[in-house]
């Protein structure tokens, strides 16, 4: 499965700027000899964290979003992980996590169920209470949002259902990016999965982001990373045997005691 990883910038509140700027990066993102399976967009990639907006800016229901990917994913036979965009699903605002497969689905439709408060996210976003698991070309995948991979035990929840990759969508700021990088890593090795995180660029008022997206293999390894602090498009090929191969090795997912863990 070839993953191609959408690292982009974000203009604050301008949702026309930013689905034509995403749609521009996922054409050239196919615009290579071995086109990717699938496609992965960052957190929050249609308005920013331009929360006092949420009104007036969040998708409602997801339809503009849902219109322009499907018609994307369809058109060119590829599946999408969108990320996740602002919604407005019956008066209440949600960052929201749909997966589009090759003819268009909506496969998943997850809303980030740990908010941030630290961005005050709390305060405007209600969180979401739903799983994150579905197929991806038949492979039994996750997405979780940002400060989600923070909770190894709602992690471990979704991958216990068998899945074989966890895409993480984040808007994750340059102080703590070095935590960033330890956490995709540990949630790699101890789900022994493959981690696909795509983090965006650019400033916001206070915050700025540096991207160092990435896949990691089920070992922990990286398998490669944005060379750029700026938008970049990385590609990387899963090798899903090795999923299998490690699990067989050190077999953690039958040795779980989850009658101990509560
Ligand atoms: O956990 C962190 O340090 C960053 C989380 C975050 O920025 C978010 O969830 O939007």
């Amino acid at each position: 499965m070839k993953v191609a990883l959408i690292q982009i910038d974000i203009k604050r509140g301008d949702t026309e700027v930013n689905y034509a700027h995403a749609l521009e990066m996922m054409r050239q993102a196919l615009a290579i000899e071995k086109k990717p399976d699938v496609l992965v967009l960052p957190e929050m990639w249609n308005i920013g964290y331009a929360l006092k907006q949420l009104s007036q800016k969040a998708d409602v229901d997801g339809t503009e979003t849902k219109r322009i990917l499907q018609e994307f994913a369809q058109k060119n036979d590829v599946n999408i992980v969108a990320g996740s965009v602002a919604t407005n699903k019956a008066g209440k605002f949600y960052n929201t996590n749909y997966v589009f497969s090759r003819n268009g689905q909506i496969i998943n439709d997850y809303d980030k169920v740990h908010l941030f408060g630290l961005m005050q996210e709390d305060r405007f976003i209600s969180s979401g209470t739903q799983r994150s698991n579905f197929n991806l070309d038949e492979i039994p995948a996750s997405a979780v949002i940002c400060y989600d991979i923070r909770f190894p035990e709602w992690l471990r929840t979704l991958m216990a259902q068998g899945s074989q990759i966890l895409f993480v969508s984040a808007q994750w700021p340059v102080p703590r990016i070095k935590q960033w990088e330890i956490l995709l890593q540990a949630r790699a090795i101890e789900n022994q999965a493959y981690v696909v995180a795509v983090n965006r660029v650019g400033d916001e008022r206070r915050d700025s982001f540096n991207g160092h997206s990435m896949v990691i293999d089920p070992l922990g390894n990286i398998v490669v990373q944005a060379k750029s602090e700026a938008e970049e498009i990385v590609y990387a090929d899963l090798d899903l045997e090795q999923v299998a191969k490690v699990r067989g090795v050190i077999p953690v997912f039958n040795d779980r005691r989850p009658e101990l863990y509560r």
